[in-house]
């Protein structure tokens, strides 16, 4: 796929001071592309997304985002956090929480404009939800606030959107609501990092998945699973990049001593595997610093 990556993890090891969650991690991600996170609880997916947004530390190697460090993209990214982890009692209502995705484009201590009240309308719109904009947030069911916060998210406009476990106690309708979204904003060039507990679902809509998997005990960090190219990327629409990280143990016996995993290209990965059809995906949590408010979009 032509274009520069807007997401490039080099050999990288990512988490937090004195804890290496992630380690050796290689990826391209380009625009259009989708690529789904899979993994027990603990396994790092929430750290990868949050150090894309630059509030999980890159302890080694590199990642890029637009070209750029973490945090420094200029607001192109948007952050889909779960529903439960904000505050169902503070007292804004929908339209409010969406319009705080505009917010990084007028910066928040400046009024809102009437460019920012309509995008912020056809974004709750755009999820089904136009007629609870008074509704206070609080008050929503727990579908219902995801979608408030993919619209908040889509309302800042990303070309980058992340995605924590969006579909968590998240019924078929609403799922579908969120799931026509995201398939819409990647046909419009957007690129698209989630993060899901629900494996037939990464496999059905992401072109890749990424599993990862707990840190082995005495290991300084989660091995990172091979991503492979599903449905989508199979049918040509994406020819991306595609590599494959070597669990950082395996990578220590096949290598000359190097400590992080070794890339290889997906075709080499195919023939190496053994025949498994799909890939796995990168699993990361929610950070334990929760917000104890509704907060404004944020952007990388
Ligand atoms: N702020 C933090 N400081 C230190 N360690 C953290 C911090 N946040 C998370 N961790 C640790 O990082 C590891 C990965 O956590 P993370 O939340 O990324 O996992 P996850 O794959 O998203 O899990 P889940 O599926 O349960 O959401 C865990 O061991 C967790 O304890």
């Amino acid at each position: 796929m032509p274009g520069d990556p807007v997401l490039r993890f080099n050999r990288a090891t990512i988490g937090y001071p004195g804890n290496a969650v992630l380690t050796g991690l290689d990826l391209d991600l380009r625009a259009g592309e989708r690529l789904a996170l899979v993994g027990p609880n603990g396994a790092g997916k929430s750290t990868l997304i949050k150090s894309v947004l630059g509030l999980a530390a890159v302890l080694g190697g590199a990642v890029e985002v637009f070209g750029r460090s973490p945090g420094r993209a200029g607001g192109l990214c948007g952050y889909v956090p779960q529903a439960a982890d904000l505050d169902p009692d503070f007292p804004v209502t929908a339209g409010h929480v969406v319009l705080m995705g505009r917010y990084r484009r007028t910066g928040w201590w400046r009024p809102t404009r009437p460019a920012d009240r309509r995008a912020a309308r056809a974004a709750l719109d755009r999820v089904g939800l136009a007629d609870r904009a008074g509704v206070r947030f609080g008050l929503l069911s727990g579908g219902q606030r995801q979608r408030v916060l993919l619209a908040r998210a889509i309302a800042a406009e990303p070309s980058l959107l992340l995605l924590d476990e969006p579909f968590n106690g998240v019924d078929a309708e609403s799922q579908q609501a969120i799931l026509t979204v995201l398939a819409e904003l990647t046909t419009a060039g957007a690129a698209l990092v989630l993060s899901t507990h629900d494996e037939p679902l990464a496999e059905r809509f992401a072109d890749r998945v990424l599993t990862v998997a707990p840190a082995a005990s005495g290991s300084s960090g989660a091995s990172v699973g091979r991503t492979v190219p599903l449905a989508r990327a199979a049918e040509g629409s994406s020819g991306a990049s595609v590599s494959w990280t070597v669990p950082v143990a395996r990578a220590a016996e096949e290598s000359s001593g190097a400590s992080v995993g070794r890339t290889v290209p997906v075709a080499r990965a195919a023939e190496e595997s053994s025949g498994a059809s799909v890939g796995r995906a990168l699993t990361v949590a929610p950070a334990a610093g929760r917000s104890s408010g509704v907060r404004p979009a944020r952007g990388c």
